[in-house]
């Protein structure tokens, strides 16, 4: 099997010579540091061996659930927010059709997310959709009491049992969450829901290949089996047991932090030239930005998708304020095969392409690209990916996850809390005048008075 691979040499070029190298002992001794588990946030370390504890047991049991949904829903809701949402769309987008919720086969149930956001359109328009529809749910909260999330399960639950009676919605609703806490842990115990446990020392951020990812992505049809395959593989090719030279996520953590420090490129952009990938720029935004941005400290994760935003962020990346570096995932083949036709009229002028493979213009646009963005000064990490499938999919996951816990450790951050999201809960909260935050909605309150 052949592997995802890592190019660097495009943006070690912006640094003084061997200075990604220098940064090898300091990578080796935050890999060490995960390893003994003797590093910041250590309580949070499950996903490191993750991929290789996954049993055929837990497989099957995923795989069994999803069947069930699959059998007695055309629709499933996942609902959830963060890292528990990005990873299961991450990967359902990145192998779906483009066009799937509008091919209507009736092989696979349509995934819809939700529970994401507090749109209230966005709400009412879904639960109109499902209104004559047989639905599921996959409510999925670590902590099970986020409001996007929970608001969103009660009215799905609601409706869920009004169109099919609270006994068999018993059996389509499912909960992913805390072992004992919260109250999607409680619901779940109190309605006898089947339910899936996210285990204490994985974040949400890392819980992809947890059932917060695995039964979404079971559901949508796909092999959980190859994916976590693909992870393990990885787990063995970042292992700390593998040189520098050798391990690409030592390179990608050491890289960027020395074109953070040393070349002041404050800004990643993570670029696709496949639009199927956005939500994995998605994913991985929330990775590495509530793991790397504290302390003041901290790359600031952007993405874009090419070359769909060269017409639109392509004038900025090439002549606007250079703090910027790029990371392009390149995906080697496509999954498809289309020639541009010849035109005897050839009206459009674009006889020259006939007879070539779209993918052929799309790589041309990509290494056309990255001169033109290396001459102006972007700095060029290039990832390559054999093709999209449930394999090389798990290799990246775990490339990403691995890198992002060396790079944190090297930042000197602690990569596996997120403090500051719950300034604008707190805020919230008070001003909802949520019981508990008496005293925060009356401060709150005098202060806007005053505003
Ligand atoms: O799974 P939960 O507890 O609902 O949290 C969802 C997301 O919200 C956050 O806790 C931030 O508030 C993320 O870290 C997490 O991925």
């Amino acid at each position: 099997m052949k592997s995802i691979s890592l190019d660097i040499t495009k943006a070690a070029q912006f640094l003084k010579k061997d200075t990604v190298k220098a940064y090898a002992p300091q990578v080796k001794a935050a890999q060490e540091a995960l390893e003994r588990g003797t590093c910041p946030g250590n309580d949070f370390l499950g996903w490191l061996h993750l991929p290789s504890s996954v049993t055929p047991a837990f497989i099957e049991e995923i795989e069994e659930c999803a069947k069930t949904l699959r059998e007695k829903c055309e629709v499933i809701v996942v609902a959830g927010i963060g890292g528990s949402y990005l990873g299961a769309r991450a990967v359902i987008e990145a192998l779906a059709n483009s066009f799937s919720w509008l091919i209507n086969d009736k092989r696979n149930p349509t995934i819809m997310f939700a529970g994401n956001n507090i749109g209230e359109d966005y709400l009412a328009e879904l639960t109109d959709f499902l209104k004559d529809k047989k639905f599921g749910v996959i409510n999925i909260s670590k902590s099970g009491t986020t409001t996007e999330t929970a608001l969103t399960f009660r009215l799905l639950k609601k409706q869920c049992e009004l169109q099919r009676g609270k006994a068999e919605a018993k059996d389509v609703i499912v909960a992913i969450t805390d072992a004992k806490k919260g109250a999607a842990r409680t619901c779940a115990d109190k309605e006898g829901y089947k339910s899936f446990v996210i285990p204490d020392n994985v974040g949400g951020r890392f819980s992809v290949l947890t059932p917060v990812g695995l039964l979404p992505i079971a559901c949508a049809g796909y092999d959980i089996k190859a994916l976590i395959t693909g992870a393990v593989d990885m787990e063995k090719a970042t292992s700390p047991a593998v040189s520098f030279e050798n391990n690409i996520a030592a390179q990608y953590a050491a890289v960027r932090n020395a074109l953070y420090s040393q070349a002041g490129k404050k800004i990643e952009i993570m670029v696709n030239y496949q639009p199927k990938l956005h939500y994995m720029s998605e994913w991985w935004k929330q990775l590495y930005g509530e793991s790397e941005g504290k302390d003041h400290k901290g790359i600031f994760p952007a993405s874009c998708d090419f070359t769909t935003d060269l017409h639109s962020m392509g004038q900025w990346i090439q002549e606007g304020e250079r703090s910027i570096y790029e990371t392009v995932i390149s995906i080697e083949r496509p999954n498809r095969n289309m020639l541009f036709p010849h035109d005897d009229e050839n009206l459009d002028g674009l006889n020259f392409l006939a007879g070539k493979r779209v993918d052929e213009v799309n790589k041309m646009a990509e290494l056309g690209t990255r001169l033109a963005h290396v001459d102006g000064g972007v700095p060029n990490i290039r990832i390559s990916v054999p093709e999209l499938n449930e394999y090389y999919i798990g290799q990246l996951i775990y490339f990403f996850e691995i890198a992002c816990g060396i790079s944190g450790n090297v930042l000197g951050v602690n990569p596996f809390n997120q403090p500051g999201v719950e300034a604008y809960k707190k805020n919230m909260f008070a001003l909802l005048d949520k019981p508990g935050y008496e005293a925060e909605s009356k401060a709150i309150k005098e202060r806007l008075a005053q505003e």
